[in-house]
C-alpha cells in the first residue's frame, strides 16, 4: 500500500479566485495546492479585456503577499459584443491563456454572457486559427429543458454542431456531470478535453436533500444521479489525456449559499488534492494521479509541465465546519469530516 506519494507539481485548471476581501482570504489555499491556476473571468463586471485581465491578475500576486511562486492563467469572458482582435493581441501578450464561454444566464455572475454563440464568428475563427483554447460552461438556458439534462442537451444542440463547423477549435468543456459528457469527450474525433471536479467525483444529486436541504453541495452543473458519477470517475482515472483537474472552487458568504435563494458553487480549494486522491486510492488508480493532477491539463494548453514536487501522505485530516469570519466566512467541501490523505508542504 502506497502511504506516501510524490508527484510534479499540479495545476488547477478551473477555480473563481473572486475579488476584494474573499480573493484575499481564499487566493492562499490556492497557491498552496498548485503551480498555476486557469482564473474565471465571472468578477462583477466580469474581466473582458487586456487592462481589466492584467489588474486582476496583479490583485491575485497582491493577495499572495507578493513572494509566491503561483501563476495565475488569465481567461477572457466572452460576450455578444467580444472582439477578436483584442483577444488575439491578449494570447499573443501571454495576457490571456483562453476564452471562457458561458451562456447568457447560465450560472453565477454570467448575465453578460453569449446569447448565441453561433454569433460569435470572428471570434470563433479566430480562436480555431491560433490555437487558443475555448472553456465552456455547457449547459442549455432554456427554461423549458430539466436542470438534470442540461448538460446533455448542450451537447446535442450547442456542442456538436460547433466541432462539426469548427474542426481544429481547441475546447475544454469545463465541469463535467454526465456520462453523456464522459463519452462525448473520450470519443469525439476534436481536439477536445474536460475538467473534472471534486464534488463530481464524491457527491450525486441525493447529497443535495439529505435530510433537508444541503446549499453546501449545490453547484452548477448540479451533481446528477449515482451513474453519472460513476461515469465521471472512471473517465477521471482512465488515464485518458482528454480528462483533468480543475477544481471550480466557487467560494460564497455562507450567508449567500444559507439563503432562501442560495449561490451555486463549492469551496474545495483547502483540500482539493486530497479529495482528488481519495477518489484515485479508491479506484486503485494512484498510478494515474500524476497524469490527471499535473500533465494532461498542461499538454492539452501547450503549457511546460511544472518542475517541483508536491508530497501527500497517508494520513487524516480534519476539514473545518467553517474557514475565515464575517464577509469571508466560507462552509467548505467535506466541513466537519476527516480526508484520508494529508497535502504536505
Ligand atoms: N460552479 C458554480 O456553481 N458556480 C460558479 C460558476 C460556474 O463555474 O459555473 C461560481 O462562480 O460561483
Ligand atoms: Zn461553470
Ligand atoms: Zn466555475
Amino acid at each position: 500500500m502506497t502511504d506516501r506519494l510524490t508527484i510534479r507539481r499540479p495545476d488547477d485548471w478551473h477555480v473563481h479566485l473572486r475579488d476584494g476581501a474573499m480573493l484575499d482570504a481564499v487566493a492562499r489555499y490556492t497557491a498552496r495546492q498548485f503551480a498555476r491556476a486557469i482564473i474565471m473571468p465571472n468578477l462583477t463586471p466580469p474581466v473582458t479585456d487586456l487592462a481589466a485581465a492584467i489588474a486582476y491578475r496583479e490583485r491575485i500576486l497582491a493577495a499572495l503577499g507578493g513572494a509566491t511562486d503561483f501563476t495565475p492563467l488569465m481567461t477572457c469572458y466572452l460576450t455578444d459584443h467580444a472582439d477578436a482582435a483584442m483577444i488575439a493581441r491578449g494570447y499573443a501578450e501571454g495576457v490571456f491563456a483562453a476564452c471562457k464561454l458561458y451562456p447568457a444566464h447560465a450560472t453565477t455572475n454570467s448575465a453578460h454572457g453569449v446569447t448565441d454563440i453561433r454569433a460569435l464568428t470572428d471570434v470563433l475563427e479566430t480562436l480555431q486559427r491560433i490555437g487558443m483554447p475555448l472553456l465552456i460552461h455547457g449547459e442549455v438556458t432554456d427554461r423549458s429543458i430539466d436542470i438534470f439534462d442540461r448538460e446533455a442537451v448542450f451537447i446535442d444542440r450547442v456542442l456538436t454542431p460547433l466541432i462539426r463547423d469548427y474542426p481544429a477549435l481547441k475546447i475544454v468543456l469545463e465541469h463535467i456531470t454526465t456520462a453523456e459528457a464522459a463519452a462525448f469527450v473520450a470519443e469525439a474525433a476534436h481536439p477536445i478535453a474536460a475538467t473534472i471536479t471534486p464534488q463530481h467525483l464524491v457527491i450525486n444529486r441525493n447529497a443535495i436533500f439529505d435530510g433537508g436541504l444541503r446549499p453546501h453541495a449545490y453547484c452548477l452543473p448540479v451533481a446528477k444521479r449515482e451513474s453519472h458519477r460513476l461515469a465521471v470517475r472512471r473517465a477521471a482515472v482512465s488515464g485518458s489525456p482528454r480528462f483533468f483537474l480543475g477544481t471550480d472552487s466557487a467560494p460564497h458568504v455562507v450567508g449567500a449559499k444559507e439563503s432562501g435563494c442560495g449561490c451555486a458553487g463549492i469551496f474545495n480549494a483547502p483540500y482539493a488534492l486530497e479529495t482528488y486522491l481519495q477518489v484515485f486510492d479508491e479506484e486503485g488508480a494512484i498510478d494515474r494521479f500524476e497524469g490527471f493532477a499535473a500533465e494532461h491539463g498542461a499538454r492539452f494548453y501547450g503549457l511546460p509541465l511544472n518542475t517541483g514536487t508536491v508530497t501527500l501522505v497517508r494520513e487524516p485530516v480534519a476539514v473545518p465546519a467553517r474557514i475565515g469570519t464575517g464577509d469571508t466566512a466560507v462552509v467548505p467541501f467535506h466541513a466537519g469530516e476527516t480526508l484520508g490523505w494529508r497535502l504536505e508542504r
